[in-house]
């Protein structure tokens, strides 16, 4: 089991980080959230032995890992860091850059390296010199690389980054079912709302250093604590119950995503529609309420300046 234990740590006097504490087990996958600046990569360097914490601490399987001042080499040899640069050498081969993190001693090398190469899809590479691969493609053999020596617990930042949604979902689906298969406990930060809600078992969120909620993804989606929660999968509205609820006047607000709010002829709830947008499936309909903007889900395009109106998760 990995613990982080009240980790706080700052670059320069200014936190970065504020009392940091979570566990997580073997074969885990945990996705870290929050944006960009709250201290994500700062926590998966922590976490790897890169920087030294002066106060907390993290453990693995009850030892105490010891961080960067007490090795030559930062780093724990039962990890693997994956940072946003990648870390690959351009003018040697894809099958050097894995080998890199195989022994020469090791019998089974060339299948091992093959092995990783399908499950990145990036079979017909292995000859090819890395500065000739493609950003996505230098990413994939990153990610090959980092799972070559089978480590305990995989630290990955932004992983998927640079590869086109068409590979990318196939590319998830192959390498967590890889990871779950091999026990690995895998941490990523990610700014992929799929990464988090469709294949983490626990979601932490961070703002600003300091760890404001962690949960199942199905529970932090369906009750979100805040506003800046919810923004993290969907476009999110914050509405006054008073606004939809002339019985009171309460300040409270509630949150709704734009799949809450529905078209309705027989409600009082009006709206003026300023934009449509396209999604695939339905379009995103962007309206004032009350002076505010609200986002809603409607099937149809709806004209500029129309006016509508809409019911509220059954509450108007
Ligand atoms: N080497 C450094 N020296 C000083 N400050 C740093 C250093 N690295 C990061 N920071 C600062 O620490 C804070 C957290 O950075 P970090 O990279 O951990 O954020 P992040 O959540 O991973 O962001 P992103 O999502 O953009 O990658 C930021 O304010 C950043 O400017």
């Amino acid at each position: 089991m990995l613990k982080v234990n009240n980790v706080s740590f700052g670059y320069t006097s200014k936190q970065v980080l504020n009392n940091i504490s979570f566990k997580a087990n073997k074969g885990d996958y945990i996705a870290i959230i929050g944006e960009s600046g709250c201290g994500k990569s700062t926590l998966l360097e922590i976490i790897y032995g890169l920087l030294h914490i002066e106060k907390g601490a993290v453990y693995w399987n009850d030892v105490k890992l010891l961080g960067p001042n007490f090795y030559l080499i930062p780093g724990e040899d039962f990890m693997k860091y994956l940072p946003q640069d990648f870390d690959l050498m351009p003018y040697i081969t894809v099958e050097e850059n894995i080998g890199k993190n195989i022994s020469s001693l090791d019998p089974n090398k060339l299948n091992r390296i093959k092995e990783l190469l399908e499950v990145v899809d990036m079979s017909d590479f292995l000859k090819t010199k890395v500065k000739n691969l493609s950003g996505g493609q230098k990413q994939r053999i990153a990610i090959a690389k980092v799972l070559a020596d089978e480590p305990e617990v995989l630290l990955l930042d932004e992983p998927f980054s640079h590869i086109d949604n068409f590979r990318k979902n196939h590319l998830r689906r192959n390498i967590f079912k890889y990871l779950k298969s091999k026990n690995i406990l895998c941490i990523v930060a990610t700014h992929d709302t799929t990464d988090a809600l469709s294949f983490a078992d626990e979601i932490l969120v961070i703002r600003e250093g300091v760890l404001v909620a962690r949960n199942t993804p199905e529970t932090l989606y369906s009750n979100p604590k805040s506003k800046y929660v919810a923004s993290f999968f969907n476009e999110i509205n914050e509405i006054l119950l008073s606004a939809i609820n002339p019985d009171t006047d309460s300040a409270e607000t509630i949150l709704l995503y734009p799949n809450e709010i529905k078209i309705s002829k027989t409600s009082e709830l009006k709206v003026k529609v300023v934009q449509s947008y396209f999604k695939g499936d339905f379009y995103l309909i962007e309206a004032l309420f009350n002076g505010n903007v609200i986002y809603f889900e409607h099937s149809n395009k709806l004209e500029i300046n129309q006016q509508v109106a809409v019911k509220i998760n059954n509450k108007s």
